[in-house]
């Protein structure tokens, strides 16, 4: 909880001021029971008529007083709310962007999506609102008790006796609401999840008719973030009668022995209306305390979840004193390179030189290690043994930023932004001129497509890409990679939706590209045939390597697949013939 302090601190005006008119205001609300018990005992059984009039007057400008300071704390407390909540948020978004890959290897984007969103909005209510309320009631107890005991100090001691009561309740329950808190944010992360990766794959799930087992898994979830709710509810539930029946009880005693002082004369009848209306004031703040303390509660749980992952240090990091290479023309250098995700090893010493200009194909099994090998390029993951160099600098030396603008990556998982064409083409190379836009669009095979869209460039697509077909997609991906003119190139999987026409047309405009250095992963003959240098991966170790006619000359895995590739496009030719 200490931490939020720190990002209150910067508005420290924000809090301060309505702190001031909380106090005002306080002050106000002190001198109202007051008037009422002079004019109880003054005017009323006093026959001061005369004094009437002020006293009205008074209290209608303590209203109005009341007012204007009521309205600076409630705005002034909710703006400073809505300036934290937005820093928060913003460093917390900030720091999600700087985490690595590996850490989202093994964190659910709802979690994520749970903790920027909701778990900030926990936080913002009690800085905005919550903090300054408690605060206020305080204030309102420390006030009222001390008016109590000016009044008469006897029957505030009895009203008092509560208190230590009240206290140890509010310790007990913030406890328990604590871990019932903790347990809620952990349960609504997974429901997120599941509702973002049912809707995510909804596709799926219609096309493999899993509706039913998805409501019920989902069911499941949602039934146990219910029975949480409910334990916390049970805990609420459980304290606020006792709460509600000690704040009541201090009425009855005050009506009952302050009865009795003013039979005895101790007490004017005034002095017990106007301490009956402190007393009143201190049964809301007891009243208010489930509330409060559930409120406060749910905001720790939040704030542990938020700075868990302000804590998350980036395991890779930009070094201090960055080295740039003389040069950045695409040359690529594997020394003895390990790689392993956690225990398990991928990669066993893989020694590796690509050249400036060349183009490098990449083959193997499904699971051989392509895309992790080509992932330590731009520094996604980092080797556990060996080094990489690009341009002749180890990759860990050089500014992160830096080198992964030199190198263009076309995933295997393709992504689109729910935005325009133009927007997914640019997204990274937002000051490319036309252009260049267009002579990528060519290159990628997208530019007559998109002619052909009612609003060409600007035709908005939807999350993921939906209403393209998936070699649409690969293209526009294609084409974001070209125009990013990196000296890296690196194709993973990037055409395998594509016709062989169409993968033979990329192909020829990425030889044009020649001072580009070229990493093509792929499975089919046709896109790897043409490559300077064909690597054949298995198990993490390179199997073969060579050029297209070494390797047919070798008679190993790469002969084997070439037959069996060609097999089909013979069969195929034959059947057309
Ligand atoms: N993020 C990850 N965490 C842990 N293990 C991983 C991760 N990514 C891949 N692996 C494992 O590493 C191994 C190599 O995976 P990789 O994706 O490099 O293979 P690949 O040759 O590119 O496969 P494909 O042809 O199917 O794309 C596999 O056994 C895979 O299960």
């Amino acid at each position: 909880m200490k931490r939020i302090f720190t990002y209150m601190k910067k508005y420290k005006m924000l809090f301060i001021i309505p702190t001031i008119s909380m106090f005002f205001l306080i002050g106000l609300d002190m001198i109202n029971p007051m008037i009422t018990g002079v004019i109880i005992d003054d005017v009323i059984v006093g026959g001061e008529f005369h004094r009437l009039n002020g006293l009205l007057l008074l209290l209608i400008f303590i209203t109005l007083g009341r007012a204007v300071f009521g309205y600076i704390r409630e705005f002034l407390f909710d703006y400073a709310g809505i300036q934290v909540g937005l820093d928060l948020r913003r460093d917390l978004f900030d720091h999600i962007q700087s985490l690595p890959f590996e850490y989202f290897d093994k964190t659910n984007t709802g979690e994520i999506m749970s903790r920027t969103t909701r778990d900030v909005d926990n936080v913002w209510e009690v800085v905005g609102f919550v903090a300054g309320f408690f605060l206020e009631q305080i204030f309102y107890v420390i006030a009222a008790t001390t008016m109590m005991f000016f009044i008469n100090w006897q029957l505030a001691l009895i009203c008092t006796l509560v208190f230590p009561f009240l206290g140890y309740l509010a310790v007990k329950m913030d406890r328990n609401m604590s871990t019932a808190y903790e347990e809620i944010s952990d349960q609504d992360a997974k429901l997120n999840t599941k509702a973002q990766e049912n809707i995510a794959g909804v596709r799926l799930v219609k096309s493999l008719n899993r509706e039913k087992l998805e409501k019920k898994k989902f069911r499941r979830e949602n039934k146990k973030l219910y029975q949480l709710n409910l334990k916390r509810n049970n805990i609420l539930g459980n304290f606020h009668p006792k709460i509600e029946f000690l704040s009541y009880f201090s009425t009855i005693l005050v009506v009952l022995v302050g009865g009795v002082f003013v039979i005895n004369e101790q007490m004017t009848i005034g002095s017990l209306v106007a301490f009956n209306g402190f007393v009143s004031m201190l049964v809301w703040p007891m009243r208010f305390l489930g509330w409060l303390t559930n409120s406060l509660s749910r905001c720790n749980a939040s704030l542990k979840k938020i700075f868990k992952i302000m804590d998350e240090v980036p395991g890779i990091k930009n070094p201090e004193n960055p080295v740039s290479p003389e040069r950045r023309q695409g040359a690529v250098t594997f020394e003895n390179v390990t790689f392993q995700y956690g225990k398990e090893k991928i990669l066993n010493h893989i020694d590796l030189e690509i050249k400036p200009g060349s183009t490098i194909a990449i083959m193997g099994a499904t699971g051989s290690g392509k895309t992790s090998l080509a992932n330590l390029i731009p520094r996604y993951y980092d080797t556990s043994q060996g080094q990489i160099l690009v341009d002749g600098v180890d990759v860990r030396k050089q500014d992160l930023q830096e080198l992964r603008q030199s190198i263009s990556v076309v995933m295997q998982d393709t992504f689109l932004f729910s935005d325009t064409l133009l927007e997914n083409i640019k997204f990274g190379s937002e000051e490319a001129p036309r252009e260049e836009i267009e002579e990528a669009m060519k290159d990628a095979r997208v530019y007559d497509f998109i002619q052909e869209m009612p609003q060409g460039l600007e035709t908005i697509i939807g999350e993921r890409g939906v209403g393209l077909s998936g070699g649409q997609k690969q293209r526009i991906s294609i084409a974001r990679a070209l125009l990013k003119k990196s000296p890296i190139l690196i194709f993973d999987d990037a055409t395998s939706a594509l016709d062989m026409e169409t993968e033979y047309q990329i192909q020829k405009a990425l030889n044009k590209r020649g001072d580009i250095t070229k990493i093509i992963i792929a499975h089919r003959i046709s896109a790897v045939k043409d490559a300077d240098e064909i690597l054949i991966l298995r198990e993490g170790n390179i199997l073969e390597k060579g050029n297209h006619h070494r390797l047919i000359n070798q008679k190993g895995y790469y002969y084997n697949l070439y037959k069996n590739q060609l097999g089909d496009v013979t069969l195929l030719n034959k059947e057309v013939i």
